[in-house]
């Protein structure tokens, strides 16, 4: 098994902070997420300032790109993001778009299907046209009101699709060799680490479990 990827999510507003933390947690994590929250707040200057201080490190922005797919992903990915994601409850169309961006800039696509109704179809249609990733995803409001991204991750790593599988949605320590045992080959992990006491031990408790369950 290739050695899965951790992704940190970076979902503060504060730009210093969210750099700062990068800065922490960096020996133990291969992808800085900037969180949603975190994008629309502080815009490509992010994007392009973690990508000169860490050359080394996958940039996904999380832009859960709606519409106007290859407009908006463009400008993110020429500042700098590797990854840029698109809804998949945008449509066929808009993912098409953010791919032919990223082709542009040799960049890769995740298709985040966050409340998506036929999951399993939109993640096939989605390697069709050429996506890299299929992100299952309980977001943030979603895991307050109880639900886990564990059933799905299951459901989408059956189809044996070729696509690199990112799981989200409050993994943990406790949560993270399942995930990995489950199929995901990018697990995503943000109040767990950003919420700890110290965010370098805990990912680097993370790397330890993961790296071990691989
Ligand atoms: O993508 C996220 C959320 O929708 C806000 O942008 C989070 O970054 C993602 O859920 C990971 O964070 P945790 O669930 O806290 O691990």
């Amino acid at each position: 098994m290739a050695r899965p990827l951790i992704q940190i999510a970076l979902d503060s507003l504060d730009f210093n902070q969210t750099v700062g933390l990068a800065d922490q947690v960096a020996p133990y994590v291969d992808i800085f997420e900037i969180g949603t929250p975190c994008i629309k707040y502080n815009g490509v200057n992010l994007v392009k300032e973690l990508k000169q201080r860490f050359p080394d490190k996958l940039l996904l922005v999380d832009l859960k790109t709606m519409d106007a797919g290859e407009y908006e992903a463009g400008a993110f990915y020429a500042a700098g993001a590797d990854i840029v994601t698109v809804l998949g409850v945008s449509g066929l169309a808009t993912i098409g778009g953010v791919i032919k961006a990223a082709k542009k800039y040799g960049a890769e696509v995740q298709v985040d299907l966050i409340n998506v109704g036929d999951k399993a179809y939109v993640a096939k249609e989605s390697v069709k046209l050429g996506a890299q990733i299929v992100g299952i995803h309980t977001g943030l409001d979603a895991q307050a009101a109880g639900q886990t991204p564990f059933a799905d991750l299951q459901d989408i790593a059956a189809l044996g699709l070729n696509v690199r599988i990112s799981v989200a949605g409050g993994i943990k320590q406790s949560t993270v060799q399942q995930v990995v045992a489950s199929g995901a080959t990018i697990i995503v992990v943000g109040a767990a680490i950003y919420g700890a006491p110290s965010p370098a031990e805990a990912a680097r408790e993370i790397r330890e479990l993961v790296d071990a369950a691989a």
